[in-house]
């Protein structure tokens, strides 16, 4: 039997899941790993800690499975995406730790820098906002001792986690990512599909210091973790995974990954989108060489504000209890909770915004908490597809495909049509983001079908429908909007 082998390393876990030659889930494997957390705003990752993680985690899988490398055809590769690692060249330590994607703490330098953002969006579809790599780069070459002058001397590695993984599984023979990793540095130019030199030069990184860009399905060298020489195939940023995933592959084809935050994206075909509603240009995959762009909303909070139900105010034990409460909401109080605990991305882009629950009565209780709850996800999403058409136009007939753990939520999954006023497809397999990384590296082996072949196997598990009338959902929507407005610093 061939296999093919994903890793997915995430923002709190890595994970191995193996794929039978029907791409169907033979086995999985998961390790969680420790988050520190510096000083305020500040999110970190022990370097170490996510290669051990991934290296024990393929093991385990293959043991699990009683396979060998023999067996396995190929490596995808996909990975929490803008998190950022710097190395020596020669030794391969890592000069810091990980710096993540929630990492705020190059908020005062963006500011700075927000004379520049017209540039930079134009040539990277991204906003002067510490989300992306390159101010976490540029601030680790200004704050360790000697960083600067070894990365200028051509000693030091920058790699997204993707690029870091290669260059430990090869070896240190490849340095190497994909064009969907390296657009979300706000270095490189989505347009040209190369490194930008002036933002570069404007942000002072070395250029030699970063990795060669592929397509997503490409050769980027063998490894001998599983004990044989296993080729790394496949490499894509987890969103952009999903989006293959659920083979979001023709324009005006819609995902929405609610995990931990709420990832939605819209291919936008060969053309990329510059959005005007503080929305992001990227790279959905590239194949032969052939860039196919996205429109992307992210938002932070999604999942988490569930986890917060359960270990901030204790009125939960587990995500799945939030269901049944909800159901016991009065429906006459409006209660609106906006999760904006680490402030709001897209659309408002307000790192400085916080939490907050409006309507709140002396009737209200853990019922009503939960409802607001799991409705702020939905209300978000709206947000989301508001600014996509205010971009690219009525999404028609686009119908939603939902993934992710929250996805689960029959509930959140039904407000989420109602608010939309549209329908919400979620399909058989959840595990998209594997799925992704697994069918590029199986495509590129010759295991897997075409992306014609591929996008035929999307399998759908339910279809939501919209309950609600059209003038609840506006009255609803318009609570919404009001409550968010409150919430914002400027
Ligand atoms: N039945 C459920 N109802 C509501 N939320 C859920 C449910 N199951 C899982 N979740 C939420 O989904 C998230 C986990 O999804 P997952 O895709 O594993 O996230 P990540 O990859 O970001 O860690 C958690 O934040 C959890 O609160
Ligand atoms: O690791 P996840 O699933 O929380 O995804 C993180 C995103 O890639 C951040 O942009």
């Amino acid at each position: 039997m061939t296999y093919i082998l994903a890793i997915d390393q995430g923002t709190t876990s890595s994970r191995a899941i193996l794929f039978d030659a029907d791409l169907k889930i033979a086995a999985t494997a998961q390790q969680e790993f420790t988050q520190h957390f510096p000083d305020s705003g500040w999110v970190e990752h022990d370097v170490d800690d996510l290669w051990n993680s991934v290296q024990q985690t393929c093991r385990t899988v293959l043991d699990k499975q009683g396979i060998t490398a023999t067996d396995v055809a190929g490596i995808g590769i996909t990975n929490q995406r803008e998190t950022t690692v710097v190395w020596d060249r020669e030794t391969g330590t890592p000069v810091h730790r990980a710096i993540v994607w929630q990492d705020r703490r190059t908020a005062a330098y963006c500011r700075e820098m927000k004379s520049h953002e017209p540039m930079v969006t134009a040539r990277t579809g991204l906003l002067m906002d510490p989300y992306f790599s390159s101010t976490k780069l540029r601030w680790i070459l200004e704050n360790v001792d000697g960083a600067r002058a070894k990365a200028e001397a051509g000693k030091l590695l920058f790699g997204t986690v993707d690029s870091y993984l290669i260059w430990k599984l090869t070896g240190g023979q490849r340095h190497v990512t994909d064009a969907t990793n390296a657009a979300r540095t706000m270095l490189y130019n989505i347009h040209e599909g190369r490194w930008d030199a002036e933002i570069c030069k404007l942000l002072n990184v070395p250029m030699d210091m970063l990795p060669e860009v592929l397509d997503c399905a490409a050769d980027f060298g063998t490894t001998d973790l599983l004990g044989g020489q296993t080729p790394i195939l496949g490499v894509a940023g987890d969103q952009q995974a999903a989006t293959v995933g659920q083979a979001c592959f023709g324009k005006g084809m819609l995902k929405s990954t609610y995990g931990t935050g709420c990832f939605a994206l819209l291919n936008t075909g060969d053309t990329p989108v510059t959005s005007t509603h503080r929305l992001l240009g990227t790279i959905a995959y590239q194949l032969d060489g052939k860039p196919t762009y996205a429109l992307e909303g992210s938002i932070f909070i999604a999942g988490a504000v569930v986890q917060w139900l359960r270990d901030g105010l204790g009125i939960i034990g587990q995500a799945s209890d939030t269901q049944p409460l909800a159901d016991k909401a009065d429906p006459q109080q409006r209660l609106y909770l906006v999760p904006a605990f680490t402030g709001l991305g897209a659309p408002h882009w307000d790192p400085d915004a916080r939490g907050a629950i409006f309507g709140l009565t002396r009737g209200s209780g853990p019922a009503e908490f939960a409802r607001a709850a799991l409705e702020s996800v939905g209300y978000q999403t709206r947000d989301l597809l508001e600014a996509m058409k205010a971009d690219v136009g009525d999404l028609g007939k686009t119908v939603l495909r939902v993934d992710g753990g929250m996805s689960a939520s029959d509930w959140s999954m039904q407000f989420l049509s109602d608010i939309l006023g549209a329908p919400v497809d979620r399909p058989e397999v959840l595990e998209t983001t594997a799925l992704g990384a697994a069918w590029l590296a199986g495509m590129r082996a010759g295991v897997y079908p075409d992306q014609a072949g591929f996008a035929e196997m999307w399998a759908l598990e339910k279809r939501f429908e919209p309950k609600m009338s059209e003038d609840e959902r506006a009255t609803r929507y318009a609570g919404w909007q009001d409550a968010v407005s409150r919430t914002l610093t400027r």
